[in-house]
């Protein structure tokens, strides 16, 4: 299920350049939930440091290996997108947060990424849902 979140395209990232509003947040959240069937996201502060919202939200999986695949399939989109997560893998789980370092808070380009997340999420090998 393609979602125009996910069709969308990262753009570098001035520092100190505008964050989204709280109004922007809360309607794009809705629309990068509504394109996923089955992983909702959730805009909440880093655990590392309290003060970063990120879009967060933790992906459970049948074994290390499976869990693994997906990480690096993450790491691919960003590496193509020049837009970085923090990756969280553990046996089993893999949490995954999306925010812009260079503003402090959070872009367009974080909710493209995370649709992307989501999109190669509901076809991930061994992902529970
Ligand atoms: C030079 C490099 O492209 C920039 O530092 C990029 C790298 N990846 C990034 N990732 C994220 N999440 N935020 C950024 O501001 C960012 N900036």
């Amino acid at each position: 299920m393609s979602s125009s979140l996910a069709d969308g395209t990262c753009v570098p990232c001035k520092k100190g350049a505008p964050s989204l509003a709280q109004e922007d947040v809360e309607s794009k959240l809705q629309q990068l939930n509504n394109a996923s069937r089955a992983f909702a996201w959730d805009a909440s502060p880093l655990s590392q440091s309290p003060s970063q919202i990120a879009l967060q939200r933790t992906f459970k999986f049948r074994n290390f290996k499976t869990a693994l695949a997906f990480t690096n399939s993450v790491g691919a989109i960003a590496e193509e997108q020049k837009h970085h997560p923090l990756l969280v893998l553990e046996w089993g789980s893999v949490h995954v947060a999306w925010w812009t370092h260079a503003t402090g808070g959070l872009h367009d380009n974080d909710f493209i990424c995370a649709a992307k997340t989501s999109q190669i999420a509901d076809d991930a090998e061994g992902i529970k849902k």
